[in-house]
């Protein structure tokens, strides 16, 4: 017999979690939620993607920033200690257990069920578990939050050879003596500079021209220029075209289209994400499997009768990160409880922090997408080291500033920054992107001295106010 709730949620990562608890706080009486997973609560980013990959980082930042302080870089010129960084990503992920999650799941009255869940048909959800099958009904609506996985390029040996993903990346006991890095996205750069502060040989092999393509072009001249500084090895337009890795263990020998070879103890792979949607039976509900689900913008599955399928986070595909993943969940959460809702953050203001020293932090359009968008636009730039704020965290540390101005409407549709810590100044230029506040009135937000905020008086004095 069937176990019916009110909603069943596919997923239990970021965005399963929130679309879950939000949709079961959303009502009074509250509503009845089952919460559908496979492995961990949790999902990928608490296990093997953002914490343990920024936990591996933070302590390499710190080092950096400590470099760049006079009076204090000599005492910091000794190496990491490997074991006690990887013993800290492992107490980050919790030692891969989610006894936690769970508790907080319970705590918000959230009916968790573990176990592969596919659809069976409208608003039926089929469980397999270790206790069995089980069969589940929702009466209002299903959410699929399943998340992605890392996307393996059809490259000869390259299976065979059982490469890192996001998770061999982050979840490492020892450090590899060599490594090579195919892609040039952020995975790829942050995992780069966090095995090499570790003590790693590192070598980035990039097909496209440059870093970090998807940002102002600034952002991957400067990540690079950090990267080849610390030692890392950046090949740019250069391919792989084989991989030899007898039995998937031991020395790995990368073959470039250039004709040369690369030897190395380990090799990872940070092409981009796939959307798991090729085993959860879309195909019972029209759906096409392995393809990002496509939704509205109350986050229902386009092309399915009723509206009860909501899709959210990386599944759908709209953008791939932890935070708009739980941004469209508490949408399609309060949606299903009856409110009103529009994802528009989605499309003109995602904000994105890349964990690299330099940090990079951006948000809405960069000027080249603006300008395809057909906006009239002007964009201005200013060194982020010229500020008093930034001199005085160190010497030489300095990055970018950039606005990208609506000319028409005079505010501001994109902004991007390089430099110490600037992921904490994302937020200003998010709230100014998303609520279209009008240049002549952030004029008078003025920013406190000596910060390195002081960097939005000099863009728009650069603007010309
Ligand atoms: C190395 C790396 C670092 C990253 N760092 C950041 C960062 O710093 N900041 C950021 O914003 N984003 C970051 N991201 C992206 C971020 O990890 C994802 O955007 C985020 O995890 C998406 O959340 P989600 O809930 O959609 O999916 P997931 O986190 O993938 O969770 C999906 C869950 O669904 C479960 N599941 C899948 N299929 C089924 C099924 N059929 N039945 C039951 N359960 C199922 C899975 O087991 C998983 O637990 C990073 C990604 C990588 C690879
Ligand atoms: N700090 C953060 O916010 C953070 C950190 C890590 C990951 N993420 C998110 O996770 C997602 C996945 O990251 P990612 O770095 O894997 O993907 P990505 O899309 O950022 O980068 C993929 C890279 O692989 C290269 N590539 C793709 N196919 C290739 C091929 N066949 N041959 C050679 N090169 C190829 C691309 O040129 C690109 O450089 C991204 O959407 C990212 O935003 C976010």
């Amino acid at each position: 017999m069937a176990d019916a709730f009110d909603v069943v949620v596919i997923g239990g990562g970021p965005a399963g979690e929130n679309a879950a608890a939000r949709a079961a706080a959303g009502q009074n009486p509250p509503l009845s939620v089952a919460l559908v997973e496979r492995e961990l609560l949790g999902g990928e980013c608490s296990y093997w993607a953002c914490i343990p990959s920024k936990a591996l980082l933070r302590p390499a930042e710190a080092q950096w920033l400590a470099r760049h302080a006079p009076g204090l870089s000599a005492s910091v010129q000794g190496a990491l200690n490997p074991r006690e960084v990887l013993r800290r990503r492992d107490a980050m992920v919790s030692g891969y257990k989610d006894d936690s999650q769970l508790k907080w799941a319970e705590g918000a009255h959230l009916h968790v069920v573990r176990g592969h869940a596919r659809l069976s048909g409208p608003r039926t959800v089929r469980v397999e578990g270790q206790g069995g099958t089980r069969e589940l009904t929702a009466r209002k609506a299903v959410v699929l939050a399943t998340g992605s996985r890392p996307r393996l390029p059809e490259l000869p040996g390259l299976k065979e050879a059982r490469p890192w993903d996001n998770r061999g990346g982050t979840a490492a006991k020892e450090v590899p003596r060599r490594l090579v890095v195919l892609g040039g996205g952020v995975v790829a750069v942050e995992l780069s500079q966090a095995w090499r502060s570790l003590g790693s040989e590192v070598t980035l092999v990039q097909r496209g021209p440059r870093l970090l393509s998807r940002y102002e072009p600034f952002v991957g001249e400067e990540v690079e220029k950090a990267l080849r500084e610390s030692g890392i090895t950046v090949l740019l337009g250069t391919e792989a075209s084989r991989v030899h890795r007898p039995g998937g263990r031991g020395e790995v020998t990368v073959t470039l289209s250039s004709g040369g070879t690369l030897q190395a103890d380990e090799l990872l792979v940070a092409m981009g994400r796939v959307a798991n949607t090729a085993e959860v039976g879309l195909e019972t509900v029209g759906l096409t499997p392995g393809k990002p689900v496509e939704v509205d913008d109350q986050l229902r599955a386009k092309g399915v009768e009723g509206g009860w399928l909501y899709a959210c986070g990386d599944v759908n595909g709209r953008n791939l990160l932890t935070h708009m993943g739980k941004y469209q969940a508490r949408l399609a959460g309060d949606h299903i409880a009856g409110r009103e809702v529009r994802a528009w953050a989605d499309a003109k203001a995602t904000p994105q922090v890349i964990f690299t020293h330099p940090q990079v932090a951006s948000v809405g359009l960069t000027e080249a997408q603006a300008l395809k968008q057909g906006l009239r636009v002007r964009a201005v730039q200013y060194a982020v080291g010229d500020v008093a704020g930034t001199a005085l965290l160190g010497k030489g540390l300095g990055g970018t500033a950039k606005l990208v101005v609506d000319e028409s409407r005079r505010v501001i549709v994109g902004a991007t920054f390089t430099g110490p810590g600037v992921g904490e100044l994302l937020h200003a230029a998010t709230v100014a992107v998303a609520g279209e506040v009008p240049l002549d009135t952030l004029w008078h937000a003025v920013p406190s001295f000596p910060t390195v905020s002081e960097v939005w008086l000099r863009l728009l004095e650069a603007y010309g106010l």
